[in-house]
């Protein structure tokens, strides 16, 4: 078996079997062992290659579980200019400047599933209200989801414990485009949108209004043009990681091309992502429903981009806003997470175990203990995960307003009727095909070890990642053998 990546270069990788059976792992030719094999595959996979069919084959499952390898190497080597290959851990040194990079943990973290705490708070209100809320009124606030509609942005007054961003331990990163290379000016955006015409709106968010647009040269890129009220979050929350963002380069994640600031004007200059939203397809606006498997493979690349953001990027960054209706979809029902405007650096030393900062996100999907402490960890993203994820299997919003009070708030109902061994009811009724049982505990179970509402009993984004790929192969063993 020889696959070739072809989002990762010239790099490739190989299995077979020697003529007694042994199995050998190559990288470019050089024969490695199978840790560092998969290491290489898990990291490949990390930074966006296509080797999915082969990886969920289960050829870097052992004993059941993925290898136990060393974690965190990843995004320390990552920055490194690829002269520095030499670093590398477990691929030997000749192997490939590229797989040499790679190296990466995998865990998978069997947590005992929580009854998930709901807490939330809900107002009439446009999208994004700012509340001025009391840290210690939280637990109340999950009553007064009743009567209320869309969710809601949140933004709640800094703790005095807000931490300053720590400086860059990579600084220099020579193989990074930086912002300044789209050279886009207000001028020419003004042009690609036909002066901000109507008949190019794609959408309307609380930001600002979306725009798609067909530069000079015949890309076509996403304008969010930002209301004037978000100029000054823009201005502090964002604009100092611009530049950050625009150096994330990973097919599941939505490209950050651009950020201009002129007079009245603030743009955000992103990929184009042609096939609407997540939250659209589950809604059933978007022609045909999403079957299982589609379903699964969404999960998979939201589960990825967010690893990431995580593990692989310069600094770990945290997104804060992961949902359904951020989840934008290609033709082909790749899955890429956009919208970082509230994304944050996260910790960034050993010893630093969050940030404190202002609550910011959507009701629903906020994380219980950071809404309590105000410690933003990467865990607030993979609370978020998991509530998007029973928003994929269940087709439902994660409070649906029209429901009665037992059924509302969909993590709490869900829960109750996985207790009580009713999972299949749990499955989205526009959905027709018949899954496995057996899949559907293990899809929801990992959706309640994400939600669980204390951060240290939800997996991180890698191992929920790993999590996935065993069901897929589970579900694809299944359906070959019904
Ligand atoms: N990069 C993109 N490519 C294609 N369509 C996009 C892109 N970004 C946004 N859109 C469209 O524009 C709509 C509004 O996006 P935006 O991110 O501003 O708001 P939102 O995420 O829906 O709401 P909010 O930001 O208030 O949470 C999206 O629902 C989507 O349909």
């Amino acid at each position: 078996v020889i696959l070739r990546s072809n989002d990762c270069g010239t790099d490739w990788v190989a299995h077979s079997y020697s003529s007694d059976g042994e199995e050998l792992f190559y990288i470019n030719g050089n024969v490695v062992n199978k840790v560092a094999f998969c290491e290489a595959l898990q990291l490949y996979i990390a930074n966006g290659c296509d080797l999915k069919d082969y990886f969920g084959s289960n050829n870097c499952v052992m004993d059941g579980s993925f290898v136990n390898l060393p974690s965190m190497a990843g995004r320390k080597l990552l920055q490194k200019d690829s002269s520095s290959k030499s670093e590398s851990q477990g691929v030997s040194k000749d192997v490939s400047p590229k797989v040499g990079l790679f190296a990466g943990g995998a865990l998978l973290v069997c947590c005992a599933v929580l009854c998930p705490c709901i807490y939330g708070k809900k107002r009439k209100a446009t999208a994004h209200a700012v509340l001025t809320k009391d840290p210690n009124s939280i637990l109340d606030s999950a009553s007064s989801f009743e009567a209320n509609s869309v969710p809601e942005k949140v933004q709640v007054p800094a703790s005095p414990l807000r931490v300053p961003p720590s400086p860059s331990r990579f600084s220099a990163s020579p193989k990074l485009k930086r912002i300044e290379s789209l050279h886009l000016n207000l001028n020419q955006i003004a042009r690609a949108t036909r002066n901000f015409s109507e008949t190019l709106q794609i959408g309307e968010g609380g930001f600002g209004t979306v725009y798609k647009a067909q530069l000079e040269d015949g890309h076509v890129v996403a304008v969010k043009r930002a209301k004037r009220e978000h100029f000054e979050s823009l201005r502090t929350e964002f604009s100092s990681e611009v530049e950050l963002l625009a150096k994330i380069d990973h097919r599941n994640l939505v490209k950050l091309l651009g950020y201009i600031e002129k007079g009245h004007e603030r743009l955000l200059i992103t990929e184009y992502v042609p096939n609407g939203t997540l939250r659209e397809h589950l809604d059933g606006q978007r022609g045909k429903i999403l079957d299982f498997n589609q379903r699964l493979e969404i999960a998979i690349d939201v589960a990825h981009g967010l690893t990431y953001l995580h593990l692989y990027a310069e600094k770990p960054i945290i997104h804060r806003d992961v949902k359904s209706s951020n989840i934008l979809l290609t033709e082909s029902m790749r899955a890429k997470v956009a919208d970082f405007g509230f994304a944050r650096i996260g910790p960034m030393n050993s010893d630093q175990t969050h940030i404190s900062t202002k609550v910011k996100g959507t009701v629903g999907y906020l994380d219980p203990e950071y809404m309590k402490t105000y410690q933003l960890t990467t865990k607030s993203d993979v609370y978020s995960f998991g509530i998007l994820l029973l928003e994929i299997l269940t087709g439902r919003r994660p409070v649906e307003l029209k429901k009665t009070v037992e059924e509302r708030v969909t993590l709490r109902w869900a829960f109750r009727k996985f207790n009580e061994g009713r999972v299949v009811e749990l499955v989205d009724p526009l959905m027709e095909e018949a899954v496995n049982s057996d899949v559907l505990m293990k899809m929801f179970d990992l959706a309640f070890q994400c939600a669980a509402p204390v951060r240290t009993d939800r997996p991180d984004m890698k191992a929920v990642g790993e999590q996935l790929w065993s069901i897929r192969a589970d579900y694809f063993k299944n359906s070959r053998s019904n």
